[in-house]
């Protein structure tokens, strides 16, 4: 069981855990409409390419269980219309848009009942998530387990707060120390957004996980410092067919670092994050942020934290750079699969063929389960 739980359901009533608070505060908002998943995903209250992809399919589940359909044409139309609205709050992480094509098909398959066979959809890939996420962990501790070394770096924040449950990348962690092949976890704070300052760091001391924080800029200096740390371990937002992989702004840097000081870089994603319609990675559509995120800094000081209590967190913005100073602030970015040594996704480990710089991701993973 997860000491944190991002996403709860309990038909009809969805509630997310609001990650703009944390690690400071653990505060649910309820969710009952399809206006208010877009915003909770768009806002990033919720985040993590599995967790997004949920959080529509549920908003949208509580939405329909408060409204009466005239019929099946009815609640079949609304639900196509809603999905399509669903799929604008955020452009990388294909889950989501995955998600709602199999949620589509479910609806225009049903014959009868059209509303309940939506919100069956729904809780069943809830409940697929969390059981895909154990496989990605006891697959990934399985492969990274045999590697020499017993530490291991990561990015941005692939635990619980990403996904149903469990996680990705963190999910690897946490099997591996449960198994004992773990000594620490060294997590990068992933700037801008510090998904690794505020929220891996806050998973890991829930789980009492020995780890190091680093600056994102450290991770070469620590791969040459400490042999130890075997394996650079991260999640993925999409994956092309040929193994290429979106993931948090500065995964493709700690992949050339990984490659240059000879140690594995592995991605850990469900199959719901490979998108087979992709070539490869040149056709992904990578989310642009904010200049703010870059030129100021936010975050909560102690007099809005101490103030928590009486009116609610106060997220303060703390100006860094010069106002008007240009900023490119991409929220992703693309790691060729010529960098990537392991792809573990619940159906098992893919690896390349012998010579081969790219992964055929659209057969069986080489280690898959017996
Ligand atoms: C488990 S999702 C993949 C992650 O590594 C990461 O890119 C992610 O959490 C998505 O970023 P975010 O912008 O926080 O939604």
């Amino acid at each position: 069981m997860d000491c944190l739980q991002a996403i709860k359901w309990e038909r009809p009533r969805l509630a997310i855990l609001n990650q703009l608070l944390l690690p400071h505060r653990r505060e649910y908002v309820e969710i009952t409409t399809c206006e208010q998943a877009h915003h909770a995903i768009a806002s990033m209250q919720t985040r993590g390419a599995p967790a997004i992809a949920i959080v529509a399919a549920l908003g949208l589940a509580a939405e329909v269980c408060g409204m009466a359909f005239a019929g099946d044409a009815e609640a079949r139309a609304h639900i196509r219309q809603r999905l399509a609205y669903l799929q604008t709050s955020r452009p990388t992480a294909v889950n989501l848009f995955e998600a709602a094509g199999r949620l589509a098909a479910v609806v225009d398959a049903a014959e009868s009942d059209v509303a309940a066979a939506y919100v069956a959809a729904a809780e069943r890939m809830l409940e697929a998530d969390v059981a895909d996420n154990r496989a990605i962990g006891r697959w990934g501790s399985e492969y990274l387990g045999a590697l020499a070394g017993d530490k291991v770096l990561t990015h941005c924040n692939t635990g619980a707060l990403a996904t149903a449950g469990h996680g990705t990348a963190l999910g690897i962690v946490r099997d591996m120390w449960r198994a004992g092949q773990l000594a620490r976890v060294f997590f990068t704070e992933t700037r801008p957004y510090n998904q690794g300052a505020r929220l891996t760091a806050f998973e890991l001391a829930c789980e009492a996980i020995p780890a190091t924080l680093v600056c994102d800029s450290a991770v070469s200096a620590l791969l040459r410092a400490d042999p130890a740390v075997k394996a650079v371990v991260v999640g993925a937002d999409r994956v092309a067919a040929n193994g290429d992989t979106a993931n948090k702004i500065g995964t493709y840097q700690l992949a050339i670092a990984a490659r240059f000081h000879g140690r594995a870089f592995v991605v850990a994603a469900p199959s719901t994050s490979i998108d087979l319609a992709l070539r490869d990675g040149a056709g992904i559509t990578i989310e642009q942020r904010a200049p703010d995120e870059i030129t100021a800094a936010s975050g909560f000081t102690r007099a809005s934290v101490d103030a928590a209590a009486a009116a609610g967190l106060v997220r303060e913005t703390l100006q860094i750079a010069p106002a008007g100073t240009d900023a490119w602030n991409p929220s992703f970015d693309v790691t060729p699969a010529a960098l990537i040594t392991a792809i573990v996704t619940e159906r098992g480990v893919y690896v390349k063929a012998p010579g081969a710089d790219v992964f055929d991701l659209s057969v069986a993973p080489k280690l898959a389960p017996a």
